[in-house]
């Protein structure tokens, strides 16, 4: 299996304050990653970071075959590859949701294309198998203000499977929507990943879920990489260890 990305240790500060200490990793093309970790424990830097727009760091770091500078961003053609799924969406509230995710395929255009926003045939039909695979086809003509938070979830996700990414990121995609729908959620970004070979990382706060969607764990705390397993061999204790510095059978030892 290719190389997504990969990182050797990088290490990031915000004024003197460690986020990212020697972080070394490897995405593997195809697979869906969860970056787990308490609040603080630089989870949205190491997305930024892979998304090309992290400053100042030290390390290295190569993304879909671009190697990454820390004083520059990418080169357009490297960030159209990029797809980045934000927390807050980021829809234009007064386009239609057909308007916002064709809105995706803008940084696949030339600039003078992308000025007149002259869309082409392809364009509309990427767009139509996205609204389908997402569940957004009945509502393509509605405003992005009219919709509910699970809908506005859906088209920031159909704008940037739109955009026909190979790694897309996500800052905590299901953290503002209650249970069932942020299961629908992370099925609907996974299972749409899965189908056309996107490799995912998102990031989460809840261990059971990002479990069950993701292929593999990368445990966070302190900037610093806790560990990196298959999700089927991430137990409670690393869980608990992760959130609270000890598992349970680490303290009874200490105890007894
Ligand atoms: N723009 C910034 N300026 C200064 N410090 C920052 C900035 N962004 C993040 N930090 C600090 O860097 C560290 C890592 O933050 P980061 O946002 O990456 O954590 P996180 O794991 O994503 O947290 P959360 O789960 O709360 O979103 C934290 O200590 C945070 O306070």
């Amino acid at each position: 299996m290719s190389v997504a990305a990969a990182l050797c240790d990088v290490t990031h500060q915000f004024d003197e304050h460690p986020a990212l200490s020697n972080i070394s990793l490897t995405l593997k093309e195809g697979e869906t990653v969860a970056f787990l970790g308490p609040s603080g424990a630089g989870k949205s830097t190491l997305l930024a970071l892979l998304d090309g727009r992290l400053r100042n760091w030290r390390g290295t770091a190569e993304v879909l075959e671009t190697p990454y500078s820390a004083t520059a961003r990418p080169p357009r053609d490297a960030r159209s590859e990029v797809g980045f799924i934000f927390q807050e969406f980021a829809l234009v509230d007064r386009l239609s949701v057909y308007q916002n995710v064709m809105n995706g395929r803008l940084g696949r255009m030339r600039t003078w294309q992308s000025l007149w926003s002259r869309f082409g045939e392809r364009d509309h039909l990427v767009v139509s198998g996205v609204l389908e695979d997402t569940g957004l086809t009945d509502l393509a003509a509605r405003r992005a203000d009219k919709l509910s938070g699970g809908q506005r979830q859906r088209t920031a996700i159909a704008r940037c499977l739109a955009q026909e990414p190979k790694l897309i990121l996500a800052d905590e995609p299901v953290s503002n929507l209650d249970p069932a729908n942020a299961e629908k959620i992370l099925g609907l970004i996974t299972g749409a990943a899965r189908k056309r070979g996107i490799t995912v990382v998102f990031s989460s706060h809840q261990p059971e879920l990002s479990q069950r969607f993701a292929d593999r764990i990368i445990g966070l705390r302190d900037g610093k990489l806790l560990f990196d397993r298959p999700s089927g061999q991430v137990s409670a204790a690393d869980i608990s260890e992760l959130y609270h510095g000890a598992s349970p059978s680490a303290e009874l030892r200490v105890v007894s």
